[in-house]
């Protein structure tokens, strides 16, 4: 299991005033970390950094415990981004060859076996959301990075998704970071949340969650342990998802 150790010395676009300032922290092996902060802060600037896809100018991100020269990044988007020309099981092929038996086996995991053969255009929002995540999935990646991978599908189905999404995670044990704006999906998921500030950006908050092994999402108890520890966080910082400690903290 990787860990991340993030150095981060600023990061901006262009000429632009700076999105991120001095962030440093650490990501633990196997956790759940859960990212939220005011939209614009650069969550998915951050996600895009240590998958890569950014640079980290003058900082660095290191990755440790990583088994081969690289660490195999899964990466779940807002949107699904399948390849409308092929089907479920076919975006998943392109991830890791034919007749791999991990596509039958993660399809049936998130529940839609029975669309294998079906295309993106013929199937709801929330069932190409679980092709999607099933595609990170099949890569059996190191990391696994989500972007509201939630958002904008009706609560069942969001519920679903996430206690499916924990099965794939508990059986795989990637070390796993989602940014998210809902802060009972952090808490009732995550081991660690982040919150960040407004630009230029650092993380101006750590909670630990001490979560039960399956999660407190889906227990009975679950809803109620969720509400006291967002309640205990708005009394002592009433404005932390506006990127705002309270003064007196
Ligand atoms: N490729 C880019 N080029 C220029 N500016 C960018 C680029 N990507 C992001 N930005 C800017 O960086 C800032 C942070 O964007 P980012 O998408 O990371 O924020 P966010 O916290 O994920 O936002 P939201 O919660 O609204 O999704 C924004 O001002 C955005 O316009």
């Amino acid at each position: 299991m990787i860990s991340i150790t993030l150095n981060i010395e600023g990061k901006r676009f262009g000429s632009e005033a700076p999105v991120l300032s001095t962030l440093k922290a650490r990501v633990k092996p196997g956790r759940i970390t859960a990212i939220v902060g005011p939209s614009g802060c650069g969550k998915s600037t951050l996600l895009n950094m240590i998958a890569g896809l950014e640079s980290s100018g003058k900082g660095e991100i290191i990755f440790s415990g990583v088994s081969g020269d690289e660490p195999k990044v899964g990466y779940i988007f807002q949107t699904p981004r399948l390849m409308p020309w092929l089907t479920a099981k076919e975006n998943l092929e392109l991830i890791c060859g034919t007749d791999n038996p991990a596509i039958q086996e993660t399809l049936d995991a998130m529940g839609i076996i029975d669309k294998l053969d079906t295309y993106p255009s013929q199937l709801s929002g929330g069932m190409q959301r679980r092709v999607s995540i099933a595609r990170a999935f099949v890569y059996h990646p190191d990391l696994l990075l989500l972007d509201e991978p939630f958002t904008s599908l009706d609560v069942p189905t969001a519920e679903l998704l996430r206690k499916q999404l924990i099965d794939l995670w508990q059986h795989q044990q990637s070390t796993m970071m989602f940014v998210t704006h809902d802060l009972r999906e952090a808490v009732s998921l995550a081991d660690e949340v982040w919150f960040l500030s407004r630009p230029p950006t650092t993380v101006i908050h750590r909670m630990e969650i001490d979560q039960p092994s399956g999660r407190w999402l889906g227990r009975d108890d679950g809803r109620k342990r969720i509400d006291d520890v967002v309640a205990n966080l708005f009394s002592v910082h009433p404005q932390i998802l506006s990127g705002e400690l309270d003064a007196g903290a």
